[in-house]
């Protein structure tokens, strides 16, 4: 479809972008010492698509015709790469899964629907001709929220939102924006933008995923310490179903009885189809500046954090590194080849040599960064007030380079996994949220999951994390693991090490997912998260919504 954009069908983002270590000469070391692998040069800059054994479609001619009745022939395809675009996220598994050529069900044919009411109609089809539909925001799902069920035998069709991508109304006065679902986040900044708006909500996927997706999994972008995350910033929202349109106008605050509209937050395509969201906006920003810190500890570092929430300085965000994570980034610095690039290592060089001499373990350091926007008054008494903080806690202020890097890198990292499968590794993440008065013992508790687990599976494997996301009571950990695969076996040895490090975070007190949603991924933890009663609600919630199991089936409870 040309006129919707679609990311590789066999890795993340576009095609023609890539990770590449050439330039980071610390990075080859770094990554044998971790995970005792010997890296190749890059060979893989794409994938052809004839190697892809994809499965035929069983869309029969009349729920074609049915669907090209609705939205038009030139918005339903059944073309076998479009189908491979829309089978699956963007999960590691999933990643694997299509390079190895492991399809299970893929979706029969793609809808492009151009309107909320070819949607009524299409959901209103399904019902009527025993469909499965599944929306699709931008595929950049991580829970394995797009995949069909595997024994499913019905017509599967994949609904991509993509032809929905305005902004189609601000309200000014109350900084209010009503959008279709199915915009990408660098086209709906540029909307906002150019009006002087911006929504602020920047998870590490904004390139490929849509304010519908974020809004169906309850997604959290780096900057919602200031801006919120994605729950709330949706004031309110419309969603197609086969009978009609669920509407809930944009309210401050409402007692209507349970909320109707955290019930469809989250609801991975399950309760029908987001077509529209009414969010707050945000006048951009005067200033927006990133400051960087170095922590002797995590421990000192995670305290500084927890003090900025507790004097409540109006940060945009504050993310620390633990002393691993410091290391991996240290490790893909780029050579510096200018004389300012040489200057600059030269001063890390020496400021390290001074932490040495007082003292400092450089292996268990902790790099934080924390961004601060508002007038030019507002961000330096701010940054005042932070670094007054941070010192308290032992930190050297590092100051704006490093910062200015990180925030035009912050976008890049996920091309890594590509990468990273290309040397028959397995490079993932498992994110969770927690009191502060817990976070220590979830941080130590998933590193000994996984260390664990890398043993029973007679691994060297790599276990790093990162704070953010803080709120008064706590904050999000974001854990980052790596091990080269077994190539006859790369599924089962994944869940030993993915669900030792789940079961590790309910087990300390924490959620199995901040924000990556639940899909089928995070489904075996949902009974010990929320309880076996509340999955009893939700599952009666879902059965009552869709008796027919017609959308999305199986994701987040079975
Ligand atoms: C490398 C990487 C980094 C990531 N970083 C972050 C991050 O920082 N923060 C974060 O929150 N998440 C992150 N994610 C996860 C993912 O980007 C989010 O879950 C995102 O919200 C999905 O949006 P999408 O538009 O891509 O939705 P999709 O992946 O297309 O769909 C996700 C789920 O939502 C449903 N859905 C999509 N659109 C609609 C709609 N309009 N109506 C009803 N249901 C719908 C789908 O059926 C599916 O169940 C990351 C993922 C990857 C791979």
């Amino acid at each position: 479809m040309a006129h919707v954009k679609h990311q590789k069908w066999w890795g993340w983002g576009e095609e023609g972008v890539f990770f590449d270590y050439e330039n980071k000469p610390a990075f080859a070391p770094f990554v044998e010492k971790a995970i005792g692998v010997r890296l190749r040069p890059r060979e893989r800059d794409t994938v052809d698509f004839d190697t892809a054994r994809v499965p035929a479609s069983r869309a029969p001619e009349d729920v074609l015709a049915l669907l090209r009745g609705i939205s038009g022939a030139e918005n339903v395809s059944v073309d076998d790469e479009l189908r491979i675009v829309h089978w699956a996220g963007k999960s590691v598994l999933e990643l694997l899964q299509t390079l190895r050529n492991d399809f299970e069900r893929v979706p029969d044919v793609v809808v492009y629907p151009g309107s909320e009411e070819e949607l009524n109609r299409i959901l209103e089809a399904a019902v009527a001709e025993d469909l499965v539909v599944i929306p699709f925001g931008g595929g950049s799902s991580i829970s394995r929220s797009l995949q069909a069920e595997r024994a499913e035998e019905r017509c599967i069709v994949s609904v991509d939102l993509g032809r929905l991508n305005r902004v189609l109304e601000i309200d000014e006065t109350s900084g209010l924006a009503t959008i279709q679902a199915g915009v990408l986040g660098p086209d709906m900044e540029e909307q906002l933008n150019d009006r002087g708006w911006t929504l602020g909500h920047f998870p590490d996927s904004f390139a490929h995923s849509t304010l519908g997706g974020w809004a169906a999994t309850r997604s959290s972008g780096m900057q919602s310490d200031k801006y919120g995350d994605i729950a709330d910033i949706v004031r309110g929202l419309r969603m197609a179903r086969p009978t009609g349109t669920v509407v809930l106008r944009p309210l401050p605050s409402t007692s209507t009885g349970p909320s109707l509209r955290e019930m469809v937050l989250g609801s991975e395509g399950r309760l029908g189809i987001i077509t529209e969201l009414t969010v707050q906006v945000h006048r951009l920003p005067e200033e927006h500046e990133v400051i960087a810190y170095m922590f002797p500890t995590w421990q000192q570092a995670l305290t500084a954090v927890r003090r900025y929430t507790e004097a409540e300085i109006p940060l945009t965000f504050a993310r620390v590194s633990d002393a691993h994570e410091t290391g991996f980034s240290l490790a893909t610095q780029k050579a510096a080849t200018s004389m300012k690039g040489r200057l600059a290592a030269k001063g890390q060089e020496a400021l390290w040599a001074v932490m040495r001499r007082r003292g400092w373990d450089t292996d268990a350091m902790c790099l934080s960064y924390v961004c601060f926007e508002g007038t030019a008054k507002d961000v330096a008494e701010r940054k005042k007030a932070v670094a007054r903080i941070a010192r308290a806690e032992g930190a050297v202020v590092l100051g704006p380079g490093p910062g200015a890097l990180y925030d035009q890198k912050k976008f890049d990292t996920p091309h890594l996994r590509d990468f990273l499968l290309e040397q028959n590794t397995v490079g993932d993440v498992s994110e969770t949220a927690a009191p502060w008065s817990r976070l220590t013992t979830v941080h130590k508790a998933a590193y000994d999951a996984a260390q664990r687990a890398y043993a029973q599976l007679g691994k060297i494997g790599w276990i790093m994390s990162h704070m953010s996301h803080s709120y008064h009571s706590g904050a999000c950990l974001y854990f980052t693991f790596a091990y080269v695969f077994d190539e006859e076996n790369p599924y089962e040895e994944y869940h030993v090490i993915k669900s030792a490090i789940q079961q590790s975070f309910v087990d300390s007190g924490a959620t199995l997912s901040h924000h990556h949603g639940v899909g089928v991924e995070h489904q075996p933890w949902m009974e010990q998260d929320v309880s076996p009663e509340g999955v009893r609600l939700m599952k009666g919630l879902f059965e009552v919504a869709d008796p027919g199991r017609h959308f999305n089936p199986g994701k987040i409870v079975s």
